[in-house]
C-alpha cells in the first residue's frame, strides 16, 4: 500500500532522511519510531506528497506520489503535527468545508459529517467555533478532517501530543477502531504507546531505519540470552548451588537476600524455557519458589540499545 525505495530527502545541506526503505502492508496498523530530529514527519510529508524526495521513489497503492500527487491524496487522509485547522469556522463547517475539498459527494455531506461528529464524540461542540476549543478537542476535529473522505490510508503525525491522559487514551483506542477498515502509519517518539497500538514498529535514527518488526520480535532479536529472575525461600549459598546444576543455567546473580529469602536473576544459555527444570530442582531441595518470571526487554529498551548501538 505504501513502499518507499532508496529514498532521501535533504534540506540544503541537512539530512531529513536518507536511503529509506520500508513497505507498509494493506490493512496494517505501523508506527514510526524514533526521538526528536529523526525524521519522522519528512517521511510522513513525502508519503502524502507534501514534500518531493530528494531521491528515490515512494509509491502509494502503486502510484508514484510525485507523478500522480492528486491521485495518491484522495487515497489519504493526514493529520499533520500542526492539523490544519480554521480558528473563526465552527466545527460542523470546518468538516463541511473539508468534506467539500475532498470530493465528497454533495448530497452525502451532511451525513458524512453527521457521522464524524458522533464517532469523534464532537456532537456537542459542532456549533462551536473552533479557536474557543481545547487542545482535545482540536485534536478530534484535526483526527476528523483527515477521515472525512474515508480515505483508504491515513497518516498520523503525532496524534497524541499535547493531550492529557484520558484525550490520548480515547485517541489510542479510536485509531485501533479505525484501523480495522484501513492502512494506517502514525509516527510517535513515545515507545509505550507504539507498543501498545501497532502491529509493526518502525525505527528510524538520523533519517535512516535502524529496526523493523513486531513490538513483541524486536524485543525478542535484542533480547540474547534469556533471563530469569526468581525467588526463592531458603539459603542464598545452597540455591546458588543447585541453580548452578541446572543445565542451560550461564551466570547467577544474587540480586537480594533478606529473612530467609532470596531473590537471583538467572542468564541462560540456550533458547529454551527452563523454567521447569529450576522448579523441580528447588522442589526436589525443599525450597518452596515464592516467585519466578521472564525478565523480557520493554521496547523502550530495546530501543534504547538500537539508538545507542548506532
Ligand atoms: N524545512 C526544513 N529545513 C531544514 N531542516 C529541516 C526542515 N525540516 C526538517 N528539517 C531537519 O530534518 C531532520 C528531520 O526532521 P523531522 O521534522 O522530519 O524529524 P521528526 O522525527 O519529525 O522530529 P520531531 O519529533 O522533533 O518533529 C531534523 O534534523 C530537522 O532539523
Amino acid at each position: 500500500m505504501i513502499e518507499l525505495r532508496e529514498v532521501s530527502k535533504f534540506y540544503g545541506d541537512k539530512v531529513g532522511v536518507e536511503n529509506l526503505s520500508f513497505q507498509v502492508k494493506p490493512g496494517e496498523l505501523v508506527g514510526l519510531l524514533g526521538p526528536n530530529g529523526a525524521g519522522k514527519t519528512t517521511t510522513l510529508r513525502l508519503i502524502t506528497g507534501y514534500l518531493q524526495p530528494s531521491r528515490g521513489e515512494v509509491l502509494v497503492n502503486g502510484l508514484e506520489v510525485s507523478q500522480k500527487p492528486l491521485e495518491v491524496k484522495r487515497l489519504l487522509g493526514y493529520l499533520p503535527d500542526t492539523p490544519p485547522l480554521y480558528r473563526e469556522m465552527t466545527v460542523r463547517s470546518y468538516l463541511s468545508f473539508v468534506a467539500e475539498i475532498k470530493e465528497v459527494p454533495r448530497r452525502q455531506i451532511r451525513k458524512r459529517v453527521d457521522t464524524l461528529l458522533e464517532e469523534l464524540n464532537l456532537t456537542e461542540v459542532q456549533g462551536r467555533l473552533i479557536g474557543n476549543l481545547s487542545r482535545g478537542y482540536r485534536q478530534r476535529v484535526g483526527l476528523a478532517q483527515a477521515l472525512v473522505s474515508d480515505p483508504e490510508i491515513l497518516v498520523l503525525d503525532e496524534p497524541t501530543t499535547g493531550l492529557d491522559p484520558k484525550q490520548i487514551m480515547e485517541v489510542r483506542n479510536l485509531i485501533k477502531e479505525l484501523a480495522g477498515r484501513r492502512t494506517v502509519i502514525l509516527s510517535s517518539h513515545i515507545l509505550p504507546e507504539v507498543s501498545m497500538i501497532c502491529e509493526r514498529v518502525i525505527i528510524i535514527d538520523r533519517g535512516r531505519v535502524i529496526a523493523q518488526d513486531t513490538p513483541a520480535g524486536l524485543a525478542a532479536s535484542l533480547r540474547g540470552s534469556p533471563r530469569i529472575e526468581l525467588e526463592v525461600k531458603g539459603p542464598a549459598g545452597t540455591v546458588k548451588n543447585l541453580l548452578a546444576q541446572v543445565p542451560g543455567v550461564q551466570e547467577i546473580e544474587l540480586k537480594q537476600e533478606a529473612a530467609g529469602r532470596c531473590v537471583f536473576s538467572v542468564n541462560s544459555s540456550s533458547q529454551e524455557d527452563i523454567r521447569e527444570e529450576i522448579f523441580f530442582a528447588m522442589a526436589g531441595a525443599g525450597y518452596p519458589i515464592l516467585q519466578m518470571r521472564n525478565e523480557d526487554l520493554s521496547l523502550e529498551e530495546v530501543f534504547l540499545q538500537l539508538v545507542t548501538r548506532e
